[in-house]
């Protein structure tokens, strides 16, 4: 399979990169150019970012972009239940590879709060996140083989709640299916919101899953539910 063989919808367009570090860089040029052109026009500009293996190499190119960071929120799409000095925190992520060199300036808006409970958590994760600047300006999604973004976990008994265009939701509690710890993740609503949408994905398995998502309804594959909107694709085998 090759990328152009997918029958995207038209507001999808694609970016094929040779490797992981040529996508990490054309990435972080296209988010650091659509924070720039926001910021001429705007006080703030807020930047949500995936977590996962993958996107290291974008933030670390992202960090040394020459940008006004001191106006620019950060925050995540996701986050795995746990304290930032455990391992899995996407925020330890963040604060590790992106928040350094000139992007040290920006605001961080994260996720996590140590309550007693994880829908108690996800409350308080939505309340964080009203100190946001909506629309977000810039939403970086990533991709698991399953299908899911952000927590938008197929299977899951909160996914409907959580894709629902007109939910309120800013925040909710999910289940990973495998992975041990409980989640919080961002609203379809919030995220497909963005002014600036991208999807971020590496290897021929996860080309496939985008295929055959396409066939399916987003409770199936939530990736599909982003696929109908203007969408930037940042592929590399
Ligand atoms: O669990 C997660 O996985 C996906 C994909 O991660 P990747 O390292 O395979 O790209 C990620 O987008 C999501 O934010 C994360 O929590």
């Amino acid at each position: 399979m090759v990328i152009s063989d997918i029958p995207f919808p038209a507001g999808v367009r694609t970016h094929t990169a040779q490797d992981a570090t040529q996508q990490a860089q054309a990435l972080a040029a296209a988010v650091a150019k659509a924070l720039g052109q926001a910021l001429e026009h705007q006080d703030n500009a807020s930047l949500l970012v995936s977590g996962g293996r993958s996107p290291i190499a974008f933030f670390e190119a992202l960090s040394e972009y020459p940008l006004a960071w001191t106006r620019i929120q950060v925050g995540l799409v996701d986050e795995r239940w746990v304290a930032p000095d455990q391992p899995g925190s996407n925020e330890a992520l963040v604060r590790t590879h992106l928040l350094r060199h000139q992007a040290t300036l920006a605001q961080f808006v994260g996720l996590y709060t140590p309550a007693s409970h994880l829908e108690q958590a996800a409350d308080q994760a939505s309340q964080n996140l009203l100190a946001l600047k909506r629309p977000v300006d810039v939403v970086v999604l990533g991709m698991g083989e399953d299908g899911h973004t952000a927590s938008l976990f197929p299977g899951n008994s909160a996914l409907a709640q959580a894709l629902a265009p007109d939910g309120s939701a800013l925040c909710l509690p999910m289940q990973a299916p495998v992975a041990p710890h409980p989640r919080l993740t961002l609203t379809y609503p919030v995220l497909s919101a963005a002014q600036h949408l991208f999807l971020a994905v590496q290897g021929m398995a996860k080309l496939e899953t985008l295929n055959q998502a396409l066939q399916l309804e987003p409770c199936q594959m939530p990736i599909r539910a982003f696929l109908d909107q203007p969408l930037e694709l940042y592929w590399c085998p």
